[in-house]
């Protein structure tokens, strides 16, 4: 009989081996047999555990509830959006984009706040990687990116951020000018948010279709019910260290506060969407509430603070990709369509496998359990997981016996459906795969066979083809950014954006870049242009956007 357990593996094997004395010979010589202390020593050399995300490194999470109080029936097929009252539990995790794992929270930063949600339906695993606001710096996809985010990184000449050197970073977005509504809500006071204190927004449009085969345009808001807070004029959130936002919000959820949010959609037909003044696939634009209301369709609360990071938050693998599903495709939004290869491409090389999404954390409801059931009452899931890639490193669950599809009917099917022995429910099986019928005749006209059967498919097309926004910038490209300005802040929101930027770009260390700053909010407004040029000490000349754009002049090398 065993009195102490003082150490074991993770076979659950029992040892009784005192775990801080190592195995040693009569001479003292440590002993080769020692699995502990291999164990030890070997796991401690691992412990940085997995690669940090290339982007969005700093994370902070927390569990939440997502309910459907208000079907979207009439507007897509998607299951989890049918009924009203289901209810998924999910984890959210928000993120500074910029910084490393180990850098401040965003009360020490100008970045968005990355805010992401995994949801676990009994339909499969959704994910909402969204931002808190709901547009972006960039609007040609992935092509843009690296370059865009390297600029907010760290120099590659001297390794300092833009708290000391923020020449990169200002030179990207004032060559950029497509960025400037996100930079004018990111120098606004939202843009040092407090969690989780924080909306989200899909910022891309989706296109939602129903069972009559109609295309709905659709952007998702996820809005705080107590307002946002920002670190700028909340001073009763105590905001000192780089992990202030992280422990204000696990103390809050340890301490019992509920945080809630009040899910909507705002729609467009796609009549709607080719008359619209902007274009539905330009990230850099906001669709006006006036003219296109949020329609609620559920509410997000927080049911719990995380109990293990790495498992529960690092381990994450959210992807644009899982709100993909049948009723909801993604718009031609280029952006979108690059981050829809992007995150998974990121997660195999991230946990150094393909296997990621067999985590627990990651997987959907039914792969937990052969039998379906995951929680406690269980879950009666809508069908099983068939996942159809095999093997690779901490490949666990692979819920089908065989590993390949025919082209034609399947004569074996995906396993047939099980019943769990201790709560009897029956999980019914994946059967959509059962390859292609005999196809009587030739149809050279395959690609748009789908697309065709969609209703008032001609408009759909024009307005899922016009991505006309790829090249070059114009007046309509600023007036977002100059209505939030003057018309959305307050005198005392657009002086402190004004010493935001100056602050900021005073540790730009090339003339020429920092020259180009006030030029650059001048296109927002005149005057701001002009008190950003006094503060940060460099001669203004405003300049129309098309002037703007034809005098740029290469870096000189005093930097
Ligand atoms: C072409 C544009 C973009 C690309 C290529 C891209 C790529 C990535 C990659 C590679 C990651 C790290 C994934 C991981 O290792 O887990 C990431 C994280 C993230 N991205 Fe993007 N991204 C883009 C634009 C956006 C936009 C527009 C949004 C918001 C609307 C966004 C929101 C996020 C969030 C919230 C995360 C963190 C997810 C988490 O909590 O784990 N990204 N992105």
């Amino acid at each position: 009989m065993v009195e102490k357990i003082y150490s074991y593996r993770n076979s659950g094997n029992v040892f009784t081996k005192n775990p801080l004395v190592p195995e040693y010979d009569g001479e003292g010589n440590l002993l080769l047999k020692d699995i502990h202390h291999f164990d030890q020593m070997t796991a401690f050399n691992r412990s940085t555990n997995q690669a940090e995300r290339i982007v969005h490194s700093k994370g902070s999470g927390c569990f939440v509830k997502l309910k459907i109080t208000d079907p979207l029936s009439d507007i897509t097929v998607a299951k989890p959006f049918q009924n009203v009252g289901e209810e998924y539990d999910g984890i959210l995790r928000i993120s500074t984009v910029a910084g490393e794992r180990g850098s401040g929270d965003h009360s020490q930063l100008r970045d968005p706040a990355g805010t992401s949600f995994k949801f676990k339906t009994p339909y499969g695993v959704m994910d909402w990687v969204f931002n808190n606001t709901p547009i972006f710096f960039i609007r040609t996809g992935g092509i843009q990116f690296e370059h865009f985010i390297k600029s907010q990184k760290r120099s590659h000449k001297n390794w300092l951020g833009a708290d000391y050197d923020s020449t990169q970073f200002w030179d990207y977005l004032t060559l950029n000018p497509e960025s400037i509504h996100q930079v004018t809500y990111l120098f606004g006071d939202r843009g040092r948010p407090i969690y989780p204190y924080v909306n989200a927004y899909s910022g891309h449009t989706l296109k939602f279709i129903n069972d009559k085969n109609e295309v709905t345009y659709v952007q998702i808001h996820v809005i705080q019910d107590e307002g946002t807070k920002n670190f700028i004029t909340n001073d009763e959130i105590p905001m000192i260290g780089p992990d202030s936002d992280r422990a204000f919000l696990q103390q809050s959820l340890e301490d019992g506060k509920k945080f809630t949010w009040t899910c909507y959609v705002q729609t467009m037909t796609p009549q709607q969407a080719l008359e619209f003044k902007y274009n539905v696939n330009d990230l850099t634009k906001v669709w006006s509430h006036k003219d296109f209301p949020l329609r609620k369709f559920g509410t997000i609360e927080t049911t719990g603070a995380i109990t293990n990071y790495f498992e529960q938050v690092e381990q994450l693998a959210m992807s644009p990709a899982n709100l993909i599903m049948d009723g909801i495709e993604p718009s031609n939004d280029p952006v979108l369509v690059a981050r829809l290869f992007s995150y998974d491409d990121a997660h195999r090389f991230r946990f150094n496998s393909p296997n990621f999404d067999q985590l627990p954390i990651n997987r959907p409801l039914s792969t937990k359990c052969p039998y379906g059931n995951t929680t406690n009452p269980p879950v009666k899931v809508d069908h099983d997981p068939a996942n159809l890639t095999r093997d690779g490193y901490m490949g666990l669950d692979y819920t089908s016996d065989y590993s390949y599809i025919a082209s034609t009917d399947n004569s074996i099917k995906f396993a047939s459906s099980k019943t769990c022995p201790m709560t009897g429910l029956t999980v019914p099986t994946h059967s959509k795969h059962v390859g292609s019928k005999y196809r009587p005749e030739v149809n050279t006209n395959q690609q748009g066979l789908k697309k065709q059967q969609v209703k008032d498919y001609e408009t759909v097309k024009k307005v899922d083809a016009n991505l006309s926004f790829m090249e070059g910038v114009n007046e309509i490209d600023i007036e977002q950014a100059t209505a939030l300005y003057e018309k959305v802040y307050n005198d005392e929101q657009k002086e402190r954006l004004a010493q935001a930027v100056i602050g900021h770009a005073s540790t730009a260390r090339n003339s020429t870049v920092k020259k180009r700053v006030p030029q650059y909010w001048g296109l927002v407004n005149k005057e701001l242009g002009s008190k950003i040029a006094e503060g940060l000490k460099v001669e203004y000349e405003y300049l129309s956007l098309k002037d703007y754009l034809e005098s740029f002049e290469r870096l000189t090398d005093d930097d």
